[in-house]
């Protein structure tokens, strides 16, 4: 008889509405009588925008996984390897070791080691140092290993400082060319001869109509330290009559009194992102160079660097950024909140730097398949956290084992309960997951929101004599009283309720003896979808209620195999770098929400983050 009742909880559904586990005909029936209530309510609306509703809807059904390599297959990307079809291909992805990356370089990531891959090709993981004052040496290890973490490897790690030498010497080569000269004009100066504010005319200074010989002394005088910063530098003789800025005689080097993190005080003189990136992508065969929109009008200078050198010439490209709305981005900003202590450091998983989003437990392969999804065109692309969040929702759903978790534990003792011993399945989908055994002791402990003092008819969990299945237990209990220290109930006495019919609803439950642990669950930073635009700036716009810490929460102890069999799951960069880090111990906490283990985490204490909710938040 116990089976009889236990074979139902096999198949419990999460009742999305109520947060409810409940049988199948439960859901079934409950549904039913939603879908009559808004049928009636739609009724009243008219019929042409009922019809609009409905084909609006209609896309949001296919749920099927989106396949993997999509955005190279097709589109965008697909046009850009057409235009130049040649193997092997080679990219490149170059940031600034000037901070921790973001989400929007995930996609700049995925473009182009994926790009590479698609291709059978190579990938370059360029570092573009080429500003000593703002580069440090913990942002080269934390991109290294974001790239790595999200699953792919680059042929090599270059630096644009490994070509200072042959960047200088085609410096000097482009001066002989009489397509460099320099200039020591100031910034008013080079605004007037770029037509000023008023836009007029454009002309060249004096500097321009140097000789070679005088323009080679000028430059080497530069790198020998004889003019300090601002004094002096080398601009490439372009094309002032040109209608695009990019081709006003830019500068290709320029004096910096800094150290460089990686040639030292070797150099006086760094070359400009103008001069270097295009030389770069030369020197190392990139066959495409992908970067993002606001490099459009640098094109005609890249290609005019390139041509006017003769050396091989890459083909340089441009695709949209990736925006999140509802968060800050920016370096300035996130220091900001950082250094005011508004969050717990760069990686809080509040943030949308990666290592943000990966401390929080989002697993890498979720952030490809959100890049995947979203594709790739030329156009800006802006979304919102709560499309993120779906993503991550799903690719969890498919991917990870369930576990039963109590935020705010509260006791039921179960006077006619003896100890036993039951199997739960890792996932109720998935039966490779296998499953594991749990103690199941006289006295449990529930969520307190599962418990009401005063009964109601629309209430269907437990209630002074209410019934309610305890998930996978052969019967459900019925409580009979309960125990008050002031206003709060401290525990709940409750019988099996073995003759009754088959409960409407289930709920979770630990074992006495159940590990205690700390649960972080993360709310969106700002209230609002633009931070920026709040009156007194963004700080103002912040959530205060971002973070809601469970202190006393308790975990049933297959939380110790999902620990033990992480990385969960097992995929993209996480089980090649070894065992993945404590993030990679993700399950699903049955009720409450995706979960992972912190970085806090220590061996006496466990924290746990929230990685997404079960269901997307009502209003949003
Ligand atoms: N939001 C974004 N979406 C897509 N690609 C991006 C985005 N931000 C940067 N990238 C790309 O990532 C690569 C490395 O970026 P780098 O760190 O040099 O950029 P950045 O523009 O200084 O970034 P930010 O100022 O946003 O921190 C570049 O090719 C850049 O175009
Ligand atoms: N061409 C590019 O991809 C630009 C990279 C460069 N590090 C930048 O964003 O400034």
């Amino acid at each position: 008889m116990a089976d009889a009742i236990t074979e139902g909880t096999a198949k419990l559904q999460l009742d999305e509405e109520t947060g409810e586990m409940v049988s199948k005909g439960e859901l079934k029936k409950r549904l039913q009588k939603r879908a009559k209530k808004a049928a009636q309510a739609k009724a009243k609306e008219n019929a042409p925008v009922a019809a609009l509703a409905a084909a609006q809807k209609t896309p949001a059904k296919k749920e099927e996984e989106p396949e993997p390599m999509n955005m190279f297959a097709q589109g965008w990307l697909d046009e850009v390897y057409k235009e130049r079809p040649v193997k092997p291909v080679v990219t490149r992805f170059p940031p600034e070791p000037n901070g921790f990356l973001h989400i929007g370089h995930a996609k700049a990531i995925a473009v182009n080691f994926g790009f590479a891959k698609y291709h059978g090709g190579d990938c370059y993981l360029r570092f573009d140092d080429t500003n000593p004052e703002a580069e440090e040496e913990k942002y080269f290890t934390a991109i290294k290993d974001i790239v790595g973490w999200l699953g792919f490897k680059p042929v090599a790690v270059t630096y644009s400082s490994d070509n200072f030498d042959k960047l200088y010497e085609k410096a000097e080569e482009l001066i002989k060319l009489e397509k460099a000269y320099v200039c020591h004009c100031g910034d008013a100066e080079i605004k007037a001869q770029r037509g000023g504010e008023e836009r007029g005319p454009r002309f060249r200074c004096e500097h321009a109509n140097q000789s070679v010989e005088h323009n080679l002394t000028e430059f080497r005088a530069m790198r020998d330290g004889k003019y300090k910063p601002r004094e002096a530098f080398l601009r490439m003789k372009q094309n002032i009559e040109d209608g695009n800025p990019q081709m006003w005689d830019l500068a290709a080097y320029r004096v910096l009194d800094a150290e460089h993190h990686r040639t030292g005080p070797k150099w006086k003189i760094y070359p400009t992102y103008d001069f270097t990136h295009c030389l770069c992508d030369s020197f190392e065969n990139i066959t495409h160079s992908l970067c993002t929109t606001e490099f459009i009008q640098s094109r005609v200078s890249y290609e005019w660097l390139n041509t006017s050198l003769g050396v091989y010439e890459p083909m340089q490209r441009e695709y949209g950024r990736l925006n999140i709305t509802g968060t800050v981005l920016s370096k300035r900003k996130i220091a900001k909140l950082v250094n005011e202590k508004h969050v717990r450091g760069w990686d809080d998983p509040r943030l949308y730097t990666l290592i943000a989003i990966r401390r929080r437990g989002v697993p890498p392969g979720a952030i490809l398949e959100f890049v995947n999804e979203l594709g790739v065109t030329t156009a800006p692309t802006n979304i919102q956290l709560a499309r993120f969040d779906q993503t991550i929702r799903r690719y969890l759903e498919r991917t990870v084992p369930r576990l039963m978790l109590v935020l705010d534990p509260i006791p039921v003792v179960i006077e006619d309960a003896e100890e036993l011993e039951i199997e739960l399945p890792f996932s109720p989908k998935i039966p490779a997951m296998g499953s594991h055994k749990v103690k199941f002791t006289k006295t449990v402990y529930i969520e307190r929101s599962d418990f009401r003092e005063v009964d109601s008819k629309e209430y269907f969990r437990l209630a002074p004599g209410k019934t309610v299945g305890l998930f996978k237990v052969p019967y459900p209990i019925k409580a009979v009283s309960f125990t008050k220290d002031g206003d709060k109930v401290t525990e709940i006495q409750a019988v099996y309720d073995k003759e009754g019919t088959k409960p409407k609803t289930y709920i979770h439950w630990v074992a006495t003896g159940s590990r205690e642990v700390e649960v972080r669950i993360h709310n969106a930073l700002f209230k609002s979808e633009k931070p920026d635009n709040a009156e007194g700036g963004f700080l103002n716009d912040i959530n205060p209620h971002s973070e809601e810490i469970w202190p006393h929460a308790m975990i049933e102890s297959g939380f110790d195999e999902v620990k033990r069999r992480a990385p969960w799951p097992e995929a993209a960069g996480e089980s090649e770098l070894g065992k993945g880090g404590l993030e990679s111990v993700r399950f699903q906490a049955m009720r409450v929400a995706y979960m992972a283990m912190d970085s806090d985490s220590t061996d006496d204490k466990v924290v746990l983050n929230r990685i997404v909710s079960l269901k997307e938040d009502a209003g949003k």
